[in-house]
């Protein structure tokens, strides 16, 4: 096995309430005493239907919204309760995903020498990075990184970390961490703000956690895919069209019409900078992990660089099971490809493919691409 680093385990989490996209609808206009504005249901379940999702888990239940009827409201001072919600929250769900990783990938956690915490909601001092290292009893020594309210492309950005620390810091094992809640972004609907309602359509709870290492000692730890490269740059003239803002009514999201577009229009590019070095430009030879933002990005990309329709069937799946969980999403794809090849009997751990793309994207709009490589399955 080549020096580059390798994830060597991958664990999800989700919470315990599942909501089935065809009743959301009913669901979010009740909770958030919105009955009434019939024409804007009306939409919502027209986005909904479109959203290709077929469930989701929240933390939020109509109790806690009945309780704190200031999260459900469009507009109203919501940060403390969302807060308090979110601070235990995010380290709670990570914990459940990193003792999933940690047991997969068999080693003692005092060999974690890395912790990796990313998530967009529960800024806190000290953060989920102290958190986790508490709960998971970590090494106290532990070395830390926290990134809070970076976004979907995070999943790329961590990866880059891990990935740089791995192949610099002889035996260093790396744990990863997302875990993303959307409390922070709940809010009732409104006629002026359809963007925020498609958030409330898509956007669901869930964390991921990776354990990354260099030189897999493969007597004791089996690699999943190796990380050969990454690279991140802002698309052109993209200034303003993902924003979030974190505000005493929560954080207030703006998605523009044209995010599918702008995205589809630079990914060649981002392609081409990625897998050139390593002469490819067959964009179907590749197995692709993409960040599934909405479906009309997923078609976008799909028809610009014409993958075929099977391509994306990892990344679909994860967008019908569990919605967009911001960076978490590219490690449940991860965790699907890998378990599906290996069911479907499979030569590698990348739908019997060798070489592999991963993208994220967020407010920039900035796109992270992570070149991968499959492990043959035997
Ligand atoms: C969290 C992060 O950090 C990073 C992220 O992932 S950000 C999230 C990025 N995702 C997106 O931007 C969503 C991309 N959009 C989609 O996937 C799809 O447009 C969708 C599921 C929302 C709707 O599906 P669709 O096939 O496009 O249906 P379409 O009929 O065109 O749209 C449904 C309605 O929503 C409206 N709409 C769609 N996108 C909109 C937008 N960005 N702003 C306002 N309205 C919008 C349409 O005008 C339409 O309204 P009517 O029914 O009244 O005509």
């Amino acid at each position: 096995m080549a020096a580059s680093a390798t994830v060597l385990a991958i664990g999800t989490a989700n919470p315990p309430n599942c909501y089935y996209q065809a009743d959301f609808p009913d669901f979010y206009f009740r909770a958030t005493n919105s009955d009434h504005l019939t024409h804007l249901k009306h939409k919502f379940k027209r986005i909904c239907e479109k959203s290709m999702i077929e469930k989701r888990y929240l933390q939020l239940t109509e109790e806690i919204l009945k309780e704190n009827p200031n999260i459900g409201a469009y507009e109203a001072p919501s940060l403390d309760v969302r807060h308090k919600i979110q601070v235990n929250g995010v380290a709670e769900l990570g914990k459940e995903a990193a003792l999933k990783a940690i047991q997969e990938w068999g080693q003692p956690k005092s060999k974690i020498t890395h912790l990796i915490v990313c998530c967009i909601a529960g800024v806190d001092m000290p953060g989920a990075d102290y958190h986790l290292t508490k709960c998971l009893d970590l090494n106290p020594s532990v070395k830390r990184f926290m990134f809070y309210h970076l976004g979907c492309y995070a999943g790329g950005t961590v990866l880059r970390l891990a990935k740089d620390i791995a192949e610099n810091n002889k035996g260093a094992r790396v744990l990863i961490v997302c875990s993303e809640m959307t409390p922070i972004c709940f809010r009732g609907p409104s006629e002026t703000h359809i963007d925020s309602m498609i958030g409330q359509a898509i956007f669901g709870d869930g964390a991921a956690a990776v354990v990354v290492g260099a030189n897999p000692d493969l007597t004791i730890e089996k690699p999943i895919f190796e990380l050969i490269s990454t690279a991140q740059t802002i698309i052109p003239e993209s200034d303003g069209a993902i924003e979030g803002h974190l505000l005493e009514v929560g954080l207030s999201f703006k998605l523009d019409q044209n995010v599918p577009t702008l995205i589809s229009n630079s990914i060649e590019a981002c392609l081409s900078n990625a897998l050139t070095p390593l002469n490819i430009s067959n964009w179907n030879s590749l197995f692709w992990i993409a960040h599934p933002g909405g479906p009309a990005i997923l078609d976008h990309v799909e028809a610009s660089v014409g993958l075929k329709k099977e391509k994306l069937k990892a990344t679909r799946q994860v967008l019908n099971d569990y919605g967009n969980m911001s960076s978490a999403c590219v490690f449940f794809i991860m965790d699907e490809m890998r378990k599906k090849s290996l069911e479907n009997g499979q030569a590698t751990t990348g739908e019997g493919l060798e070489w592999g793309v991963l993208f994220g994207f967020e407010p920039g709009i900035t796109v992270g691409t992570v070149v991968l490589r499959s492990v043959p399955i035997f």
